[in-house]
């Protein structure tokens, strides 16, 4: 198989790692197929490609959009590097207000899945970043949610130590409400 998944200890937040074919060209490298990711139990289907562009010390999230529109969310990193972290926000989980991180790179092209109904955010640790993402649901500003990048219950370590000393965010982020509006 040219991906390898390896799981969390979030159930359903998937590392996946896929092959790189080098040679004297560069590489290529299969970034979803269909039946390997239904083989390892993500069935849900894409509707929408992202493509972010980010200078170092930008933080985006923690987003996610609410039912019937949650997305699932494939994601990766094609240039420069992000702390990217996934948070469960599904309401009755037994890991509700759990997050897994993981640094998602150019060079080691890890991927991450991300489960319709949870957060997620990144951090950009480098300048020039490139983040590329497949959502399960199309944009629905409507359903649009979130949640404040360092509220305390969830108690994110994003590592901006040698980054940036407070990170770069939008507006709208900034006035994003704490996890205990979910309850
Ligand atoms: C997410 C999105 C935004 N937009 C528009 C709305 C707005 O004018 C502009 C920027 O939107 P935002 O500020 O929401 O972009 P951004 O902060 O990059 O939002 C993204 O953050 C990461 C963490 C995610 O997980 C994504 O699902 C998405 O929520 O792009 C679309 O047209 N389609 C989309 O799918």
């Amino acid at each position: 198989m040219p991906f390898e998944f390896k799981e969390t200890p979030i159930p359903g937040v998937l590392i996946i790692q896929p092959k790189k074919f080098g040679d004297d060209r560069g590489f290529f490298m299969e970034t979803y197929k269909k039946s390997d990711f239904d083989k390892a139990g993500i069935h849900e289907s894409f509707a929408q490609d992202n493509h972010s562009f980010s200078s170092r010390g930008v933080l985006r999230g923690i987003h996610f959009q609410s039912a019937p529109h949650a997305q699932g969310k494939l994601v990766r990193v094609v240039k420069g590097a992000v702390w990217d972290v996934a948070v469960d926000l599904i309401e009755g989980s037994p890991t509700f207000g759990k997050h897994f991180g993981i640094e998602l790179t150019e060079e080691n092209g890890t991927m991450l899945y991300i489960p319709p109904g949870f957060g997620h955010g990144f951090l950009t640790l480098k300048d020039n970043t490139h983040f590329l993402y497949k959502c399960t649901e199309e944009y629905a500003p409507e359903s649009d949610g979130g949640v404040i990048w360092n509220d305390r219950e969830l108690n994110i370590h994003w590592p901006l130590e040698g980054v940036i000393d407070f990170p770069l965010i939008s507006g709208k982020d900034a006035s994003l409400p704490e996890l205990e509006t979910l309850r």
